[in-house]
């Protein structure tokens, strides 16, 4: 099988881990939780309700690469991406990298973001997303997804055009 990198992507609550976690499991790759690199200092921020700004992601961004590059054999990345320059930093790392964004409105993204217990972002950030979000839908290798659709259906779409993408079918 070739290399396989692809981003799940889209605002704070979209379903980017519950969709990242059973594609991970479905490919057989490693699954990075974008989240979990951000450093400490902008944890901190998002939880005081701040909104980040590029240069607060830069680093992050960089880093995220950085672990997809690890991964010569392919992986699974969650991460916002909201910007097209952050998308681009993320395609320097690696080659042929995919992103599947899960498209929400923010009435959807507000209801999930404030029915999630004991998480670090705070509901009053939601709308600063939308505000940051470019839509990916003209680059190429982007497929945009539903992301009221069930967490089943978002994964298994997810995976039927990433191995026809990557001539795996
Ligand atoms: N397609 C879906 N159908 C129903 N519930 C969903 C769906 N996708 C996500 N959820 C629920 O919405 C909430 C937000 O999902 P999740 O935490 O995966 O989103 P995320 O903000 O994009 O990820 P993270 O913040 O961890 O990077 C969770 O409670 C999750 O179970
Ligand atoms: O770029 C950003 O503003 C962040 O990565 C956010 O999107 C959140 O960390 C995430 O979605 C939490 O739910």
């Amino acid at each position: 099988m070739s290399a396989m990198h692809v981003v799940v992507m889209g605002v704070a609550g979209c379903g980017k881990s519950a969709v990242g976690r059973r594609m991970a499991a479905q490919l057989g790759l490693p699954l990075i939780e974008g989240d979990d690199f951000h450093p400490p200092r902008n944890i901190h921020k998002m939880e005081q309700g701040v909104p980040l700004t590029d240069r607060d992601r830069a680093g992050w961004l960089q880093a995220l690469g950085a672990k997809l590059a690890q991964h010569p054999a392919g992986a699974v990345l969650t991460c916002s991406a909201l910007k097209r320059a952050y998308r681009d930093t993320l395609r320097a790392a690696v080659p042929e990298l995919r992103f599947v964004h899960l498209a929400i409105t923010p009435a959807e993204s507000l209801r999930r973001v404030a029915g999630r217990d004991g998480h670090f972002y705070p509901p009053s950030l939601v709308a600063s997303q939308f505000e940051a979000l470019q839509d990916p839908a003209e680059e190429p290798g982007v497929l945009a997804l539903d992301a009221t659709a069930s967490l089943e259906e978002l994964a298994l779409k997810a995976v039927q055009w990433l191995k026809a993408e990557f001539n795996n079918a």
